[in-house]
């Protein structure tokens, strides 16, 4: 999906403007013309304003002429360069490309519904329910996030779950420029602490959770804490920002609208009687416009919070209650966040897929599966690497208490010792578990599934609907647990073993 080539262009005199007192020094003709904008060297086009950065990883300036070179008309440095290359300076270039993006898109937001969430975890469920909900409402628009981007139809993954800015941007402005009415995204720590979204304005943000995960990039709990409330400054100026009332007390800003949800009786929205069964959740909501009864397709109790976020979002935003209520009982679900893997039924046995990856997650989703199977939990898990070391025996710990057999096996290694991951992992299990290590995730999979009994679980968390193994840089395995699992229960049930019917 492209633009027509007229809609876009920018002088720099006009980018001026808006990058205002992040502008150090101007070295350019302000009459120039821009027709792209981009920060990745792999997306030039004609008239490009390239924007070079020092990341975590590399720096664009070093790459300068060769991007002058190909043709790029204008550069955003952060840093001193000859003045032989047509440049602004600026203060810092990831503020300046949300500035730059915002302005050369044309503000897209502003003629969309915008709802962003963040938190630990449900983003990605609060997101694709927001979807559903505005697309069997009638409306037209798009979502961005782990799993998928589904920008006015045209579906793709990206590697982040929030891009950069001048992406985003693009994104919008394609939705906008395609008659869509909305945008919803799941807005990470990461890219809030990046200013991937700075230049953004929502009409309603959303707060699930901010329980541990991600201190390897933020350090500490309390800058994690920071970087997610910090998208309560992103609110247009109507906006309103649902949050989690168990983290009402953290949040300082007494000038933006906040509409709280949870469990306890002074939230606006009260959630009550809470029963999840194979089939669903169901559960009782007191809201500012009365008592309601919620049912869902999605199984797991916490899902009632995501549902009451996404709920509250849209009736704050003027949505009918009654007929948002209606359309939740239709979504059927995000890939690999609580999928029943229905073949194992033939064994008698249930299979979940989970994309728990942070010990509270974890302890949600096997207590979720305590309440609702007599038999016994077999839980397959593990912990990424290069991520958040200080989890792993977290996560041992929770599995090894709350499930029956606890297996660790490897999850997205990046480069680490598979190993000694699990090394990590089994310092937390709790004494005298029943555990088992399997380095080879397959196998792992395959053990679990033939020690489970009739009327027994096994989860297979970490990894969700993830079609890849991540090893490093240069080795991505083929591997969806779904797919694994399924594979394995028909090997079995081609060999005749423990079908029960
Ligand atoms: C650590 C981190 O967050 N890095 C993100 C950050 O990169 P960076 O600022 O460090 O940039 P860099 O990769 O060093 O490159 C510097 C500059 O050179 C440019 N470049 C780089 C290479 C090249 O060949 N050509 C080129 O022009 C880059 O576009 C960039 O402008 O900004 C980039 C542009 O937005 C992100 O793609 C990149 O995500 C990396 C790939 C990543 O893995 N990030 C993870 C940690 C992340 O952001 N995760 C969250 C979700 C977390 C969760 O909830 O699970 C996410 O939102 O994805
Ligand atoms: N409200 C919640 N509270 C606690 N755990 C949850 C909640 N919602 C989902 N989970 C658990 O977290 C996992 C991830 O859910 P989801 O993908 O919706 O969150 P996310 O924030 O998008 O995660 P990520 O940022 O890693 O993509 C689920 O598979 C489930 O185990």
């Amino acid at each position: 999906m492209e633009f027509s080539k007229e809609w876009l262009f920018l002088k720099i005199k006009e980018l001026l403007n808006a990058l205002n007192s992040l502008v150090l020094n101007v070295n350019c003709d302000l009459e120039t013309e821009i027709k792209h904008i981009s920060s990745y060297s792999r997306d030039l086009k004609e008239e490009t304003l390239f924007i070079c950065r020092e990341g975590l990883t590399f720096d664009s300036h070093s790459i300068i002429d060769k991007l002058y070179d190909q043709g790029v008309k204008v550069f955003i440095v952060e840093k001193e360069v000859s003045s032989f290359f047509p440049h602004i300076q600026v203060v810092d270039s990831r503020i300046a490309e949300a500035v730059i993006a915002s302005e050369f898109y044309g503000k897209p937001f502003e003629k969309l519904i915008t709802f962003g969430v963040t938190g630990t975890n449900g983003k990605t469920t609060c997101t694709h329910l927001f979807h559903h909900i505005m697309h069997s409402l009638g409306y037209k628009g798009s979502i961005s996030g782990t799993v998928l981007n589904d920008i006015m139809g045209d579906k793709f993954y990206h590697h982040n779950t929030t891009p950069s800015s001048i992406e985003i941007l693009r994104n919008m402005a394609k939705t906008v420029n395609n008659g869509g009415q909305y945008y919803g995204m799941e807005v990470s720590s990461h890219a809030l602490a990046q200013y991937r979204v700075e230049s953004i304005r929502f009409d309603v943000v959303g707060i699930t959770n901010i329980t541990r995960d991600h201190l390897d990039f933020h350090k500490t709990f309390e800058d994690y804490k920071k970087a997610k409330l910090h998208i309560l400054n992103l609110l247009k100026p109507e906006g309103v920002a649902i949050v989690n009332h168990e983290y009402l007390k953290d949040i300082k800003n007494n000038n933006v609208r906040i509409v709280t949800f949870g469990v306890d009786r002074n939230s606006d929205y009260v959630i009550k009687e809470v029963t999840t069964n194979w089939s669903g959740t169901f559960f009782k909501l007191d809201t500012p416009y009365g008592p309601k009864s919620i049912s869902s397709q999605l199984i797991g109790e916490y899902n009632a919070f995501n549902i009451t976020l996404v709920l509250a979002a849209l009736v704050e935003i003027g949505y009918d209650i009654d007929e948002v209520i209606n359309v939740i009982s239709t979504f059927r679900g995000v890939d690999g966040r609580f999928e029943i893997i229905h073949e194992a039924r033939k064994l008698g046995i249930e299979v979940i897929v989970d994309f728990a990856h942070t010990p509270d997650a974890l302890e949600k989703i096997i207590l979720s599966l305590r309440k609702l199977s007599k038999g016994r939990i077999i839980t397959v898990f593990g912990a990424g690497g290069q991520a958040d070391k200080g989890k792993r025996p977290m996560m041992g710990e929770i599995a090894s208490k709350y499930s029956d057999i606890a297996i660790i096996t490897t999850d997205d290694p990046r480069g680490e010792d598979p190993n000694k991951i699990i090394k990590d992992v089994e310092k937390g299990l709790v004494p005298g578990s029943l555990s088992l290590s399997i380095v080879d995730r397959r196998e792992a999979i395959e053990t679990a599934i033939t020690l489970a009994n009739k009327g027994d679980v096994v989860l297979i968390a970490g990894r969700g609907h993830e079609p890849y193994q991540i090893f490093d840089d240069n080795y991505k395995k083929p591997f969806k647990d779904r797919d694994v699992a399924i594979d394995i229960i028909f090997q079995k049930i081609n060999k005749g073993e423990k079908t029960f019917k």
